[in-house]
């Protein structure tokens, strides 16, 4: 649905040149809900504002849904921008119209006849929660309900694909993670595609299925979002994987004299089966839990289990051979 191809933005300013995007390429299918994570100053924002030429890339190209946006005239573009709606962390709505009107903008924009309109607005502060507060004006609204309209304004011309700068940073956890529930509703509901930016690793685990981590202006990782979280490979996205609390910090365990410690993985319904338990009852080895954690990351239940195998050479790698062929990822760490 959207294909970035070796996407840079150098800014100028005077002799001195900021490079913001260095060199990315990503592949967005429909469907996803794709999460780029990175610090302040990663170029994120910089980014995903090239994917509808709010910024133009110094080089590069971007195609959405089969088109080459960086090849169209302005009229085209025009109209293929009203294909791909955008919210953003200040929800930038028209603070003298109201809620109805605010809505209602973008669909004038593109000239659709007034009863016509009446019956879309009506339709999108439906889907997005709002339908007793239409005559309202923005600042009689809290920060969710603001972000509410800046996702039915949008979603008026039906693009195919949605686009979330920083769409919950401004909002406190419980609103955060109503409008999050929104976001993933859309998606399934009309298949939108949803391309997002954040800093905050949460958002990503809660209703992404791929991410891309960006530092300083390169994409350094890319991934499903299980695969990311769970096996980080940069120091970057390790960073990112600890701000979620119920990850375990890594290799504390080598003081263990007894026995060989081990980090075994367990990602969907084997999370809840007794697999170690059964495992090693078939030897003689016996286990300690170290640390372990079970979670859910959108509708995958994960878990982590570091325990310690104590026994002969050959019961504790029976257990671990064991453990692999019924398909967990295990790691002896110590
Ligand atoms: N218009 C501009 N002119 C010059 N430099 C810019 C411009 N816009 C962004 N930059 C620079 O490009 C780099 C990337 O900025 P960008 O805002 O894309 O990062 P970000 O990851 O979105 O950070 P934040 O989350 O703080 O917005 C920064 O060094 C920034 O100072």
């Amino acid at each position: 649905m959207i294909q970035l191809e070796g996407i840079s933005k150098r800014y100028k300013n005077g002799k001195l040149v900021t490079t913001a995007v260095d060199d990315v390429s990503l592949t967005i299918n429909k469907g996803d809900i794709f999460g780029i994570i990175g610090h302040s100053g990663a170029g994120k924002s910089t980014l995903i504002r090239c994917v509808n030429l709010l910024e133009r890339p110094t080089e590069g190209r971007v195609i959405v849904g089969g088109t080459d946006l960086t090849a169209l005239k302005s009229g085209m573009l025009q109209d293929a921008r009203k294909r791909i709606g955008m919210i953003f962390q200040h929800f930038n709505l028209l603070t003298t119209a109201t809620v109805r009107a605010n809505v209602a903008f973008p669909l004038e924009l593109a000239k659709m006849p007034r009863a016509q309109i009446r019956t879309r607005v009506d339709e999108l502060l439906k889907l997005v929660g709002l339908s007793e507060h239409g005559d309202k004006y923005p600042a009689q609204l809290s920060g969710g309900q603001k972000q509410r309209v800046g996702i039915a304004r949008a979603l008026a011309n039906n693009p195919h694909v949605l686009l979330c700068d920083e769409a919950t940073s401004a909002l406190d956890p419980q609103t955060t993670s109503s409008i999050l529930s929104l976001l993933l509703d859309i998606n399934r509901q009309l298949g939108i595609t949803i391309l997002l930016i954040t800093h905050e690793m949460n958002v990503i685990r809660s209703i992404c299925n791929r991410v891309a981590v960006m530092d300083r202006g390169r994409v350094v990782e890319t991934g499903d979002v299980l695969d990311v979280f769970l096996k980080p490979q940069t120091q970057v996205t390790k960073d990112f994987v600890a701000q979620v609390a119920d990850t375990i910090d890594p290799g504390h365990f080598d003081d263990r004299p007894e026995g060989i410690v081990v980090r075994v993985h367990f990602i969907g319904e084997v999370t809840y089966e007794p697999i170690l338990y059964e495992e090693v009852k078939k030897t003689g080895a016996t286990f300690a839990i170290l640390q372990g954690t079970v979670s859910r990351m959108k509708d995958t239940p994960y878990g982590q289990l570091v325990v310690e195998l104590r026994g002969s050479a050959a019961d504790t790698g029976s257990v671990l051979e064991g453990l692999r062929k019924r398909g967990l990822d295990v790691e002896v760490i110590g």
